[in-house]
């Protein structure tokens, strides 16, 4: 119960469960520290996973357990829990991925109901929502359960979340799924009188909010002939799922997806508050890497304004050894200097080495080749001219924090329709390779171009406006910040209103 008639104003408790993937739990420990920063009591889910690999990578210093230790010293009111998401610490989850997806699907859930059972029974201030990220299957049902409200947490663009939310219309007209076409008995074949056609390869343009879009540009998982893996059906069940949510938080900004974000206003209670930032962008005040950073500052310091390009491909996604032969081999053909990150995983995680064996060699003091780092801190040094980004959201949204142009190399999920935004609707970036496979020469000559000081590459101009229009939103006046109250008040209103009820 928030206020009994007579009490002083006090404001919501939240349970926030964060998604066990590196780019999920960034955006919501720093909504969580926004959060409590506006008063809200905050208690923290993570997996024991996530908790192991952050404490691992360390420094956390005089944090220990508990990574808010030092936040919560500076008044704020954020708790900390870790459960298990089903699998044994040791498990190797990058290695196994369907494994550990399917336990987050099937089993993560209930170790989820059993806590937040405890804690709205703990005798602690009274829980009134649980915000959780959307990819999980059960936030609304488990929020229904405990008298709950039910607040979703969207990682990712709102063209991205607008697509897998109007995916029956995307079945529908034949732009998702194989066609089944029946046939005559005379075309009968060994699999019966039945002709499976690919989906559809005109535009899209049909779904409320968006003009246009490729097929070619939606998420992976919508161009896969294949729907039965266990992430269509996280997807499935987790579209289903927000549509019971109470309220969606989006890390993006309304002037970035206008149009997009104002036919899904119409539809549920959707804000866009991003980006979503730690207080001081580059500060760690909480350490959320999986894997520890090295420091680049040093040599970065050494190198000329705008003169190194940053390579990064996420926390997730993995390239195939040829591509990242062809890719290595560019970065040599350009000459440039580089600050590669080559997570242990990039390839597999039974392939510890796959660059090519002189590459370290002939790359020499003008390459670092690092296995994580802070990004932010990377792309705020003003030695970084241009980022080779798998287009992560987050690193999207970094990228133009810093000014950063991008080149693109999207891998799988989002990351294509997050390409389409930045290449081809707001203009900030270029594509990697515009033909298939990957070859080194397309890659150099790319990088090259991206890296040129010229005034035809409007893209450097695009971006300091694009820069300017995320720092607006974040002022007293600007979007998110009035997203970011309309929601606390909306969220008290409904909060008061269930406790008048009782
Ligand atoms: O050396 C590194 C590399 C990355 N990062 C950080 O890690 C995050 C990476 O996030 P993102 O760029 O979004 O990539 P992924 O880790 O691949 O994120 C997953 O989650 C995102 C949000 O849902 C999706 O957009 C991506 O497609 C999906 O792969 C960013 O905050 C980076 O600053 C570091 O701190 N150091």
């Amino acid at each position: 119960m928030l206020n009994k008639p007579g009490e002083k104003h006090q404001r919501p408790h939240a349970i926030l469960v964060a998604y066990p993937l590196q780019g999920h739990v960034i955006p919501s420990v720093h909504l969580a520290i926004k959060l409590a920063s506006r008063g809200f009591t905050i208690t923290f889910i993570n997996t024991h996973s996530i908790h192991h690999q952050t404490s691992k990578a360390g420094p956390h210093g005089e944090d220990g357990d508990d990574p808010f230790a030092s936040v919560g010293k500076s008044g704020l009111d954020i708790r900390y829990i870790t459960i298990s998401d089903g699998l044994p610490l040791g498990f190797d989850r990058s290695l196994n991925h369907d494994q550990f997806m399917a336990a987050l699907l099937n089993v993560f859930s209930a170790h989820v109901e059993e806590e937040v059972e405890k804690i709205v029974k703990s005798g602690g201030p009274p829980v009134n929502c649980l915000i959780a990220d959307t990819f999980f299957v059960w936030p609304s049902r488990v929020a229904k359960k405990f008298g709950l409200l039910s607040v979703s947490l969207w990682t990712e663009p709102a063209l991205v979340f607008t697509l897998y939310y109007h995916l029956d219309l995307l079945r529908l007209n034949g732009h998702f799924g194989c066609i089944v076409v029946l046939l005559s008995e005379k075309n009968s074949n060994e699999y019966g009188p039945v002709l499976l056609q690919d989906a559809r390869e005109d535009p899209i343009d049909y779904v409320p909010g968006i003009q246009s879009i490729d097929p070619k540009d939606i998420m992976s998982y919508l161009q896969e002939m294949d729907t039965s893996t266990v992430c269509h059906h996280i997807i499935f069940n987790a579209f289903k799922d927000v549509k019971g949510a109470d309220f969606v938080l989006c890390n993006t900004v309304q002037e970035l997806e206008p149009e997009t974000i104002s036919a899904l206003q119409s539809k549920m209670a959707f804000f866009a508050i991003g980006p979503i930032f730690p207080p001081g962008f580059t500060k760690n005040i909480v350490a959320t890497s999986l894997w520890s950073e090295s420091d680049c500052t040093h040599w970065l310091n050494t190198r000329p304004p705008a003169s190194v390009l940053y390579v990064s491909f996420g926390s997730y996604a993995h390239v195939t050894k040829s591509d990242l032969v062809e890719i290595a081999n560019g970065l040599l053909l350009s000459k440039l200097s580089f600050v590669w990150v080559l997570r242990p995983d990039i390839v597999s995680s039974d392939d510890a080495d796959p660059l090519p064996h002189e590459f370290k060699e002939e790359t020499g003091d003008r390459a670092m080749i690092i296995p994580w780092c802070s990004q932010k801190q990377v792309l705020s040094h003003p030695a970084i001219g241009g980022f080779l980004t798998h287009c992560g959201w987050n690193s999207i949204l970094e990228s133009i924090w810093c000014k950063v142009p991008l080149l693109c190399f999207p891998l799988l999920t989002d990351q294509f329709t997050n390409r389409k935004l930045v290449v081809d609707d707001w203009k900030i970036g270029i594509n990697l390779c515009n033909r298939k496979p990957v070859s080194r020469i397309e890659v150099s000559e790319n990088i090259n171009h991206l890296m040129s000081r010229k005034p035809m590459n409007n893209f450097r101009k695009k971006i300091e406006e694009t820069k300017k229009m995320l720092e607006n939103a974040l002022t007293a006046t600007g979007s998110s910040e009035k997203n970011m109250e309309q929601f606390i008040k909306d969220l008290e209103v409904t909060i008061q209103k269930r406790c008048n009820k009782e």
